[in-house]
């Protein structure tokens, strides 16, 4: 059964493609008002599910104004606004929608927004309109395109459901939880569910690129861009040209560069810098972060439209200790994984030393166990482990602390600094800088990764 819609949009042509689309998918659209004052003359006499509100409409008030009035009568709307002025986007925000989406959009995000609103509708209030099922796990079995994420607990299943929903379609992903809890793993298995799994899944890990290089390795830049770039670099979105790009730690991505990411979002096009062609893109976006998004923007650290765009369809990971069902069988994977890596039988783990995991808060989560019986099986000479070695509170283990030169190619950043800066390692426009580190610490870096003074200018 499909949900009753009322559409607040004064472009007719507008209101009658979302009609149409939302008939095409089984739903009924129970009004169309083209302005507040039309909205409240017809909602007295309908009760629709849910109502998709434009902000700028025909008369003096906006949809901004008829908000307050829905969430009084308690029905769910979304916003469907092309306007990304930020007191605009401000305003509407602090009305507190279902949902937002940003002109132009697809037939699938409308449907996956509905049916994402009336979800989180339903979880908040209790209240039930009966359309949508929630996810259903009793009993349920994992599919097997996930048999490489270990766990079986309802909160897993759970998630793992949306997955498997959302997986096939084309929609944005944003999937949250804290550190360590397997957001890249489930980011794999999107991509691997997907019509794209025979093409490229680009990782980009926002909060390891310094600023001052991110724009250039997200959408590359021509021969002669800016002084040093001697060749032209493909950057990671058309890296994934016809795959998908997974955006980790989407929320430390610099302001500057969130405004060229919407963009790019919004018109699936871009231009490498310093390039006059337009590029168009064909592909995925799956984002994560372990920051609460939502207090970002409140905070001015994260654009509110760029947040609609990517929330699109959000999965909540569930942290380790909300997973005690699965502790046992995550252990004895990491038993078996490291035995096969050295070599040796796997080791087993007494029932004391299991309730000590089992009772231990993880606020590293999946992540800091693997370390956990790593260390544990090397410290262990006989066959079975009596005890796991574990800190009394919070152990500040892989709490938030990103080293923005923690990654694999390291090597590549210096080089890219260096070439951007012409050669220069400290002062204004120096590699330091760009890299945002002191400069002593770039030198001995650049020691032991071998790279060469020769290339230093001055
Ligand atoms: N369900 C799982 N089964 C097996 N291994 C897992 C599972 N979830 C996570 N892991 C392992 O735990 C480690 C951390 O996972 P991952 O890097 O995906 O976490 P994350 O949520 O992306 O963390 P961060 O926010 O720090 O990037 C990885 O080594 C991963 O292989």
């Amino acid at each position: 059964m499909g949900l009753k819609v009322f559409i607040v949009e004064d472009q007719f042509i507008e209101a009658n493609d979302l009609k149409l689309i939302l008939e095409s998918a089984g739903h009924s659209v129970c009004g169309i008002a083209k302005s507040v004052d039309a909205a409240l003359d017809l909602l007295a006499t309908v009760r629709p599910d849910i109502v998709l509100l434009d902000i700028f409409l025909k008369g003096p008030k906006t949809g901004i104004d008829l908000a307050p009035v829905l969430s009084r009568a308690k029905i769910p709307f979304i916003y469907i606004s092309a306007n990304s002025d930020p007191a605009t986007l401000d305003a509407a925000k602090t009305t507190k929608p279902d949902g937002f989406l940003v002109k132009p959009f697809k037939k699938q995000d409308i449907l996956v927004a509905l049916d994402i609103a009336i979800y989180r509708y339903q979880s908040a209030t209790g209240q039930a309109l009966l359309h949508v099922q929630p996810p259903e796990t009793a009993g349920q079995r994992k599919p097997k395109e996930f048999n490489e994420i270990i766990g079986s607990s309802d909160k897993l299943l759970q998630a793992l459901e949306l997955v498997s929903q959302v997986a096939p379609l084309d929609t944005t992903v944003l999937i949250l939880g804290e550190t360590g809890v397997g957001k890249e793993g489930i980011a794999k298995a999107i991509h691997q569910i997907s019509r794209r799994k025979h093409k490229p899944l680009i990782k980009v890990n926002c909060a390891a690129i310094p600023p001052g290089l991110i724009e250039s390795e997200l959408f590359g830049h021509e021969k002669g861009a800016f002084s040093g770039a001697s060749d032209r670099r493909i950057g990671k979105f058309e890296q994934a040209q016809g795959g998908s790009i997974f955006l980790d730690e989407i929320g430390e991505m610099p302001l500057e560069t969130q405004t060229k990411l919407l963009r790019v979002i919004q018109e699936k096009e871009l231009e490498r810098i310093g390039g006059r062609s337009t590029i168009k893109l064909d592909i995925r976006i799956i984002a994560a972060t372990n920051r609460n998004l939502y207090k970002e923007v409140g905070a001015g650290k994260f654009r509110i439209d760029l947040y609609y765009r990517i929330n699109v369809f959000a999965i909540t990971l569930p942290p380790l200790r909300e997973r005690v069902d699965d502790i046992q069988e995550l252990a004895d994977y990491f038993l078996k994984k490291h035995a096969r890596l050295s070599q040796n039988l796997p080791k087993k783990i007494e029932p004391g030393a299991l309730a000590k995991l089992q009772k231990y808060p993880w606020p590293g989560n999946i992540r800091e166990l693997e370390n956990v019986i790593e260390r544990q099986i090397i410290l262990t000479p006989s066959n079975a482990i009596s005890c796991f070695d574990l800190p009394e509170g919070p152990t500040g283990l892989d709490v938030n602390f990103p080293d923005p030169m923690k990654t694999d190619n390291q090597k590549h950043l210096i080089l890219s600094a260096l070439a951007k800066s012409n050669g220069k390692v400290s002062g204004k426009g120096g590699a330091a800088e760009i890299l945002n580190m002191p400069a002593p610490t770039l030198v001995s870096k650049m020691k032991k990764l071998g790279i060469s003074w020769r290339f230093v200018s001055g």
